[in-house]
């Protein structure tokens, strides 16, 4: 083993560090001005899970431009509000497509999830299942999930009680995990996860949490080269396979389970027959370009699917959700007759398949650690607690309705200002448009320009914008009241800075679809909470600073541990 790893670490360090002195080379001949280099490698990191600190690192040295190399391609990162606006904004058309290295992992069930889910379809094929799926995010829809996401919320503050009746520290960050993911599961997929009830032994769960292992569930090695060579995708993948087939079969199996599943379901709601839900959408002025699906894409995801469709795991699912039938609000109904306005076709099962497999990617984890870092802040601020509580005291104890959120401006800041310190996606990476078009001219905040040539990938360092004292003064203050429209400091800081320098859902027409969802979700959870009980840091557990770990999402390393005590009616700190 030793001696093949040998033979073939030996090829990819020269192929690595020969993409990128040709890279470089053909970079320098660009005309105009150009960012700074790092002459280095996503290798060139250090540890893993600490990508968020390299960043901050970079930018400090190398300023608000820079570029680092991801395989053969540089990456341009910037850290710039201007620049943010104009690439997510202004120069969408030329950067409307979006990628995470580790995906390109050949799996299975990547191919498809990355060709037919919307986070990463591309061209105008994103465009149509986009404006298939803005009507399970318009406000109806949203006030239908919210009694959805109060029954999962009746579990957390069940084992909430349970925890302070012990008095021992709970890990709240864990069991923040199981009710979002339950949340997913009824709203999304119409079906109860029992993640709170059963934990991993729920069989959607299991899978579910296989899908979200760290590194996708490869060996640190094969993620690594991913990451370095992600052009070779396929090679790692078998790679892996070879090292770590176990690992790598159980994250496989775990997608074809959760797209067995989604197929079952989507089946149900079928036959069920219930009245579709028209779509509406707005146009982005995404002219006709390539569509990866309807070409290559959709040939292969469908190949894909064929395969996945004879697997066990997917025949287990299809057995198990036998009989179940998703409610009509749920957004499998709902997706299920939604058209896409591209081609003015129903969405394929493929598709709707494949955009369930994304929500649940894309909304499960990030909402989970935006509230567990909303709630270590409050449990770290007793006086911005005790406000939440004044806030949510005025509905006397009763259950919270989609309507009732417009009455928590502060609850709502709180959730603000923590994705503003610990935004749950640090960074992201938009790749232009492929063909040639001699690049594209972009204008610095200070007023100075420059040139990125085409096919570059430009990736939005949140982390560090987020905390960029010229527009955040004490940026490591948590400060709820920067989000607040009514006191001295409020909104106006937030709105006096640019829009580009606080995104914890992006920008433009790419802006996480699911933005609303998760403020819903988000504010809902923390205002039940807070009428129940009272928090506290487990202090035996954090002592200094929050250690983070960057991966897909930013997560507290070892989990957030806190200490509950049930408050007396109306009682504040
Ligand atoms: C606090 C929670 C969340 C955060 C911080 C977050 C953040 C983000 C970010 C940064 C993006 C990328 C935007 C871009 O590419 O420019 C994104 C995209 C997306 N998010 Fe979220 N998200 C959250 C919750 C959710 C939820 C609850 C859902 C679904 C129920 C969801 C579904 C999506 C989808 C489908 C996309 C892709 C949109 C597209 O490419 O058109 N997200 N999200």
């Amino acid at each position: 083993m030793l001696f093949l790893l040998i033979l073939l670490a030996g090829p990819v360090i020269c192929l690595l560090y020969g993409f990128n002195i040709v890279s470089r080379w053909r970079m320098r001949h660009v005309p105009g001005p150009r960012p700074s280099w790092l002459m280095g490698n996503v290798l060139q990191m250090g540890p893993p899970g600490k990508s968020h600190d390299a960043m901050q690192r970079w930018a400090e040295e190398y300023g608000p431009v820079y570029r680092y190399f991801l395989g053969r391609r540089p990456c341009v990162v910037i850290s710039d509000p201007e620049l943010v606006r104009q690439v997510s904004v202004k120069r969408f058309i030329n950067y409307h497509d979006r990628s995470l290295p580790l995906l390109q992992f050949g799996s299975a069930c990547d191919s498809m999830f990355q060709n037919s889910g919307i986070l990463f379809a591309r061209g105008k094929y994103w465009l149509g299942i986009r404006t298939a799926c803005e009507p399970l995010f318009h406000t109806a829809a949203l006030a239908s999930y919210a009694p959805m996401m109060n029954r999962a919320v009746d579990q957390l503050l069940d084992k909430l009680q349970t925890g302070s009746h012990s008095g021992d520290g709970i890990c709240v960050s864990e069991l923040l995990k199981g009710m979002s993911m339950d949340v997913i599961g009824d709203t999304a997929f119409g079906v109860d996860f029992k993640a709170q009830k059963e934990g991993s032994s729920s069989r959607l769960v299991e899978s579910a949490e296989a899908m979200f292992a760290p590194f996708a569930g490869m060996p640190f090695l094969t993620a690594a080269l991913s990451f370095a060579v992600p052009d070779l995708g396929w090679l790692w993948y078998r790679f892996a396979l070879i090292i770590s087939p176990k690992t790598v079969q159980k994250t496989v199996s775990g997608r074809r389970y959760i797209w067995g599943a989604s197929q079952a379901l989507l089946d149900s709601a079928r036959k069920q027959g219930a009245d579709s839900a028209a779509s509406t959408g707005q146009a982005t002025g995404i002219a006709a370009g390539e569509t990866r699906v309807g070409k290559v894409g959709k040939g292969a995801a469908e190949s894909v699917a064929k395969a996945a469709e004879q697997s066990a795991a997917f025949q287990q699912a299809s057995k198990a959700m036998a009989g179940q039938v998703p409610p009509e609000s749920s957004i499998v109904s709902r997706l299920k007759d939604a058209v896409n306005k591209q081609t003015g076709e129903r969405l394929s099962d493929l598709d709707v398949c494949a955009q369930l497999f994304t929500f649940l990617l894309a909304g499960y984890e990030t909402t989970s650690v935006a509230l567990s870092f909303s709630l270590y802040l409050l449990a770290h601020h007793p006086e911005h607690q005790q406000r939440v509580m004044q806030e949510v005291d005025a509905f006397g104890g009763r259950e919270l309705g989609y309507a009732d959120l417009a009455s928590c401006p502060y609850i709502e800041a709180v959730f603000q200002e923590s994705m503003r310190l610990y935004p749950p996606v640090s960074a992201l990476l938009a790749l232009a448009r492929e063909p040639k078009q001699g690049g594209v001219d972009l204008v610095l905040s200070n007023g100075s320009t420059m040139h990125l040539p085409d096919a570059c990938r430009v990736m939005f360092n949140i982390w560090t914008l987020h905390r960029d004292e010229r527009y955040w003064p004490e940026p490591a203050a948590f400060k709820p009241d920067r989000f607040l429209p009514s006191t001295p400091s409020g909104k106006v800081e937030a709105s006096a800075n640019h829009s580009g320098s606080y995104f914890p859902f992006g920008l433009g027409p790419r802006k996480c679809i699911g933005w609303r969802f998760a403020m819903e979700e988000g504010v809902l959870c923390l205002a039940r909470v807070f009428q129940r009980f009272e928090i506290r840091l487990d202090t035996e557990r954090h002592q200094g600073p929050l250690d983070l770990r960057s991966s897909v999402t930013l997560n507290p390393e070892g989990g957030i541990w806190i200490r509950v005590t049930e408050r007396k009616q109306g009682s504040v700190l």
